[in-house]
């Protein structure tokens, strides 16, 4: 599904972001990317989306070569890879509907599609009955609930969350992760970059640390494993 070989990124003014990656996900996996500030971990994302290119190595996402795809396909490509984010990043003046609807909107679904998919969506992170609200009337685990809906609206096959607890109290972060471990039980392949030492060791899946660029461990069923 996702296969790195020999992946480096050196930035312009010659920092080794990320130095010789390699690197296997499965379809259906759910993982951790874990590390300190600064270990490589949104580069690591940014090459997934194809916002940024390696300096060196090949990506290959559900059997393409990223690095070698025509700028034609990469819409395609992101609307397979989806991303949340810790600021929820939801469009203030659109209800809760209109939000997931317009995910759809953008890649021109049909009308009978969004009116079926986004109460679906909605039933699935349980806030049927908030279609009608605005973002600033919904709590900060709503919020998030509504960017995991409109994250999955298109069925991506990859979910990256970065941080998407870390605006969140503990008991919260909890309810959005067993919304995302539900996702992935459908079949979604998860990728959760996080600092919550707690979800880690508790949900024991894959961990994978970063550190100054370079993978330091590559654990099933691993531990978070700094103090941070
Ligand atoms: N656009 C850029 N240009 C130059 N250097 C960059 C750029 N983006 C990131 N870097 C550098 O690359 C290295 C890796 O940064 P990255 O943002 O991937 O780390 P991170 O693990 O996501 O950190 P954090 O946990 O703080 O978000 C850092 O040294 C950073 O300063």
């Amino acid at each position: 599904m996702i296969q790195l070989k020999n992946v480096s990124k050196i930035y312009n003014k010659g920092i080794h972001a990320l130095t010789n990656i390699n690197l296997s996900i499965d379809k259906g996996e759910f993982l951790f990317l874990v590390g300190p500030s600064g270990a490589g971990k949104s580069t690591f994302i940014k090459l997934l989306l194809k916002e940024e290119e390696p300096t060196e190595g090949s990506i290959v996402v559900d059997h393409q070569d990223i690095t070698k795809m025509s700028r034609r396909k990469i819409p395609y490509h992101r609307r397979n890879i989806s991303v949340i984010f810790q600021d929820f990043r939801l469009l203030p003046n659109k209800t809760v509907y209109e939000n997931i609807a317009f995910a759809m909107q953008v890649i021109e679904a049909s009308s009978k599609d969004i009116r079926r998919q986004v109460p679906m969506v909605l039933g699935m992170v349980g806030l049927s009955d908030k279609a009608k609200q605005y973002p600033h009337e919904l709590s900060g685990g709503e919020r998030q609930r509504v960017s995991i809906a409109r994250a999955i609206v298109n069925n991506p096959s990859i979910l990256i969350a970065d941080e998407p607890t870390g605006n969140l109290d503990p008991e919260t972060a909890w309810e959005i992760m067993k919304v995302l471990k539900q996702i992935n039980r459908r079949g979604t392949t998860v990728v959760m970059v996080t600092h919550a030492k707690d979800i880690v060791d508790t949900m024991q899946q894959r961990v994978i640390a970063l550190e100054k660029g370079r993978i330091i461990r590559d654990e099933h069923r691993g531990a978070y494993g700094y103090e941070d």
